[in-house]
């Protein structure tokens, strides 16, 4: 079998796919997924680490030198002179320890060269050789290590037991395949000992070995503000060096109704939503309704839309859902936290009760009716419980797969009958690669987050879905787009997977912040920042609260730093295994570490309940990615408060998108900012940064000369039907 056996594993009568969480617990505190208040990590994580950096070490050396609580930014300032020819990284963070000694190859580049790209999926497929692995607790590494094939034979067993595996222990080629050249072909060869799953409780050992890192090879490229991964080999990951396979096999969610259908209240000014504007541009736009019940939508869908506590559209949904059940391709930008994923579920759904469904759980060869993307797996995770929320009682099933799990187990989750498949792009394209999925049955596209599927990230990616064999044509298909930003270049790229005369749907500004965020911009200096986010942090409390960061490497830092603070903290970035990522984000959910420090890999879609905080501890290099980040609070209704610290010295640029961005919202403009804007005054500027411009409208309005705004619930309007001026093919 080739270098996945998965079809040996949906022959093979397993004990079970799905690991109770009992079990897991059991069998895995070892491995990962625990919390930071376990004994030290084992010396032989070091050893393990200077065993593995025999395979990295080429000319640099090792240092193993401590930071102190010097944080990234400062030791990149002080000490990149240091860094030519690799300089060996081995670090000691504080008391957490970073004492794997790594060596960046050819990275001359600076001592903190780590790229702000948390990528989804290019984590999985340029994994290389990570930290992790093994099931003996707090020593992660030995088995793993010294048999990185072998390595599997011996947890396979296990893998069937417990479903869990050593996350590392074995290559995962699944993801690689198609990551030949282009902007994924990275060989990330990361030393991803970013911790595991812990929430950072004093872990007061040094040399424990953990952190978080960028692989070796790679370089951020820049493009539509946004960052992706590129290898210098240029050759991705196929035929040649490939990382450890993922075993991980995700734990499955409850299945009882209350969890199904659990969800937070809305909040105080939910209702405001009605007052927000409402365009609607392209031509014979459906007019909007104002009920649920107008919907016409089946009973079971009326009973699941009752039993998930909504009782009242939000704007988005009441333009969005008449338009997808009028079978039109859809552009829809709305605000964060507004409800855009009931805006496509719910319609789609209520087509494919009306049309009936074709997938059966028989078939080897599933062929679902929508897709849906999503780019980081948390995200489409959370859309797929949407989708399994809202079908519930019904004959469509739902599945999820996303990269940083077990390929066999994806495969086994849509082999079972697979009507909706919730996908991020390169375990979707893996799939399709793998024959597992057809797509002539393709009714509905649906991008979420779209001007980020479409960006240089995962553009590409995206071409290559919309031209694979069987993929209907855009004539033949229903595609849907949906994002709070919608910068204009992007806009245009869209043309390509629209038809010609989709309708475009703004809610509000486009690419504008939520007004339920309270947003403050502090002056705070590099040096300065730590002790004010201790400060603040104080000041809050146990309310829960994300921290961003631009970095992989400083996440961690961050994190480790506010525990030592004793401020219960844990991390989320995409150098984190998947299984530590779920378990941040549960410990996050569940109120045990009140804080989160992230990079942007969560700054997009992710609905947590209760954030009433997000600090922007670093600024991010788009204003774009600033929105999202901030609507991570202040949802469907509810209030909160948004801190971002701005570094003159690095967030100049930001000054002017900024100054816009709190003008639109209402907030106070500080004159500090307003100084600082208008000294980097650029001509002509209309809220770009780094290439991302705000489109105020839809894109073909500068063609079409026509639209019209309305408030939500009311009319919308037609424009004239953009083929007339302008060809988007
Ligand atoms: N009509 C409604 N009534 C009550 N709650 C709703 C309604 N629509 C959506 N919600 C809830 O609002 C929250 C935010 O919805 P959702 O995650 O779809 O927002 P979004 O617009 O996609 O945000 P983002 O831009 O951050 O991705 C979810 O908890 C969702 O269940």
């Amino acid at each position: 079998m080739g270098d996945e056996d998965w079809e040996a594993e949906i022959i093979k009568p397993h004990m079970s796919s799905y690991v109770p969480v009992f079990e897991k617990d059991r069998y895995s505190s070892g491995a990962n997924g625990d919390t930071y208040n376990r004994t030290p990590a084992s010396s032989s994580e070091m050893d393990d680490g200077s065993s593995r950096r025999d395979h990295f070490m080429r000319s640099g050396f090792a240092s193993g030198r401590s930071l102190g609580n010097r944080d990234p930014g400062e030791s990149n300032k002080r000490e990149n002179t240091s860094t030519m020819g690799g300089f060996g990284v081995g670090k000691s963070f504080g008391n957490r320890g970073f004492s794997n000694n790594k060596f960046e190859e050819g990275d001359s580049s600076g001592f903190w060269r780590e790229s702000n790209n948390d990528c989804e999926d290019n984590q999985t497929r340029n994994r290389g050789f990570s930290k992790r692995g093994g099931f003996q607790d707090g020593n992660d590494s030995e088995a793993s290590v010294s048999s990185r094939r072998g390595g599997r034979g011996s947890f396979r067993g296990c893998r069937g037991r417990f479903g869990l595996g050593s996350p590392n222990s074995e290559y995962e080629q699944d993801e690689g395949t198609h990551r030949t050249g282009g902007f994924f072909g990275s060989r990330r060869s990361a030393l991803s000992g970013a911790g595991n799953g812990d929430t950072y409780q004093s872990r007061s050992g040094s040399g424990s070995g953990r952190g978080g890192y960028k692989g070796l090879n790679e370089e951020v490229i820049t493009g539509s503000g946004k960052n992706s991964w590129k290898s210098e080999a240029e050759g991705g990951e196929s035929g040649d060096i490939q990382g450890p396979k993922v075993t991980y096999i995700p734990p499955p969610p409850p299945e009882d109704e209350d969890s199904i259908f659990a969800h937070y209240q809305t909040g105080i000014n939910f209702d405001k939503y009605d007052t927000i504007l409402v365009e609607v541009s392209g031509h014979e736009a459906p007019p909007a309704i104002l009920t649920f019940e107008e919907a016409n939508l089946c009973q079971t869908l009326n009973s699941n839309i009752a039993k998930a506590g909504y009782t009242k559209l939000t704007p988005v949904q009441k333009y969005s859902i008449p338009i997808i059940l009028g079978g039109r391709d859809l552009m829809a930008c709305a605000q964060t936290g507004s409800g855009k994923t009931a805006a496509f579920l719910l319609p789609i759904l209520a087509h494919m009760m009306r049309d009936g469904i074709t997938a059966s759980r028989f078939k080897e060869l599933q062929e679902p009716e929508c897709i849906i993307v999503a780019p980081t797996r948390e995200l489409i995770n959370q859309i797929y419980l949407e989708a399994r929320k809202f079908s519930f009682g019904t004959c469509v099933r739902a599945v999820v797969i996303y990269g940083g799990t077990q390929l066999g187990h994806s495969i086994r989750q849509i082999v079972q009958g697979c009507n909706i498949l919730c996908a991020t792009p390169g375990r979707l394209m893996d799939i399709i690669g793998k024959e597992k999925i057809g797509l002539r049955q393709v009714k509905y596209l649906v991008l979420d987050e779209a001007d980020r599927m479409l960006d240089m990230g995962f553009g590409p990616e995206m071409k290559k879905l919309i031209s694979c064999p069987g993929m209907p044509s855009k004539e033949q298909r229903q595609t849907l787009m949906f994002s709070a930003t919608f910068p204009e270049e992007i806009q245009r790229l869209a043309g390509e997977f629209l038809k010609s005369n989709y309708l475009f749907v703004a809610v509000g500004q486009v690419g504008g912040a939520c007004r339920d965020v309270q947003q403050t911009i502090l002056q705070v200096g590099q040096y300065s920042k730590r002790e004010k986010l201790v400060e603040i942090l104080r000041n809050i409390g146990d309310e829960r609260t994300m921290v961003f960061v631009e970095t992989k490497k400083k996440a961690d830092f961050i994190a480790t730093f506010l525990c030592q603070e004793k401020i219960s903290t844990t991390s989320i970035h995409g150098d984190r295994e998947q299984r530590e990522r779920e378990q941040a984000l549960g410990d996050f959910r569940c109120g045990k570490c009140p804080v989160l420090v992230a990079t942007s890999v969560a700054a997009r879609g992710l609905d947590i309940e209760n954030v009433q905080h997000v600090i922007n501890f670093d600024l991010p290099s788009t204003i774009d990615e600033y929105v999202h980040r901030i609507g991570r609070t202040g949802r469907c209704g509810n209030t909160g408060r948004a801190i971002s610290f701005f570094d003159p010295e690095s967030d100049s640029h930001l000054a002017q998108p900024l100054v816009k961005v709190l003008s639109d919202a209402q907030q106070d403009v500080p004159a500090w900012l307003e100084e600082i804007a208008f000294s980097t005054y650029v001509p002509g500027f209309s809220g770009s940064s780094r290439g991302n411009v705000f489109a105020s409208v839809d894109t073909r309005k500068n063609y079409q000369g026509k639209s019209s705004l309305n408030t939500a619930g009311f009319s919308s309007s037609q424009a004239p039907n953009p083929v007339d001026d302008e060809s988007w093919d």
